[in-house]
């Protein structure tokens, strides 16, 4: 069986990716690329049945409900997806019981492998910050990659009763120790020659611990991308991140 899939935001550097991987793909044909000038409503005409979502921030919202709202399955990779957006995901979703929607901040493997990998280590260490380093053109800061590790982080102290991390400053001019995502520090850079990559800090008593992953091209996120797009045919309701359909 061929999985009809349409892109939104296919002119732009993810789009334009997941375009050749799903091209490529010998059980996926591409019936839709949809950019900020198309309707979304041309998908139904189409027969699409999974879309991609590599779009932005501030319009995902209004392409996910018309997804969910005509039965078609949705890959999202935009960012912005903070827990009151998933809440109103589930709440369309709750009147749609056949649709289904996969969210994943990061579909590059070793990012997702990370941030298990972060979770993890959490519990052990009375510091931990986040930097996240991403290409100039990126429209939103912190990605939406820290957002997720930071929670991830923030759950596992919680659990293991740590107290709030160490930091005696007193006097900061705004912005230099980062933004505060659930209590953990994130410190966003943006530098021409970079695609993604991000670096979890974990400090204890005289050592410290670093996580980093590197994507170096975009190439990097395709085979979750069509892991993703597989998975969604079969599922229904809201999954939030890869990690959910990889077998960790
Ligand atoms: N989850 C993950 O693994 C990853 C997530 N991302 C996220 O994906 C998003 C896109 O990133 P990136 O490709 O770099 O961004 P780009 O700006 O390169 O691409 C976005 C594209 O979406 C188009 N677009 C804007 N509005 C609409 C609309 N209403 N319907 C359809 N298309 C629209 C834009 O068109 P126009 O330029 O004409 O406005 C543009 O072509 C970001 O949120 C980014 O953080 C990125 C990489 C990996
Ligand atoms: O905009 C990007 O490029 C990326 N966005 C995602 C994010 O905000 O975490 C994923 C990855 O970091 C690349």
């Amino acid at each position: 069986m061929t999985i009809r899939v349409g892109v939104l935001g296919a002119r732009g550097r993810m789009g334009a990716e997941v375009c050749q991987a799903v091209e490529a793909a010998p059980d996926m044909e591409i019936v839709a690329r949809i950019d900020a000038d198309e309707s979304v409503h041309d998908l139904t005409q189409v027969g699409a049945e999974v879309v991609v979502d590599f779009t932005h921030p501030d319009v995902v919202m209004d392409n996910l409900r018309f997804c969910v709202e005509h039965d078609i399955r949705s890959v999202v990779g935009t960012s912005g997806f903070t827990p009151e957006r998933q809440d109103t995901v589930r709440g369309w979703l709750a009147d749609r019981p056949s649709a289904g929607v996969l969210i994943a901040p990061n579909f590059a493997l070793g990012a997702v492998l990370s941030m298990k990998f972060a979770q993890l280590a959490a519990r052990y260490y009375p510091s931990a910050e986040i930097i996240e380093l991403h290409h100039p053109g990126k429209a939103d800061a912190p990605s939406g990659t820290a957002a997720h590790t930071a929670s991830l982080i923030a759950g596992a102290r919680t659990s293991a009763g740590l107290d709030k991390a160490p930091d005696a400053t007193t006097s900061a001019l705004d912005g230099a120790r980062g933004a505060l995502v659930d209590d953990v520090r994130v410190h966003s850079v943006r530098l021409a020659g970079l695609v993604a990559h991000q670096e979890v800090l974990f400090g204890g008593e005289g050592e410290t611990l670093t996580i980093r992953h590197d994507s170096l091209d975009r190439k990097s996120f395709m085979p979750g991308v069509l892991l993703g797009v597989r998975a969604v045919v079969d599922r229904t309701g809201l999954t939030v991140g890869l990690e959910n359909v990889l077998t960790l």
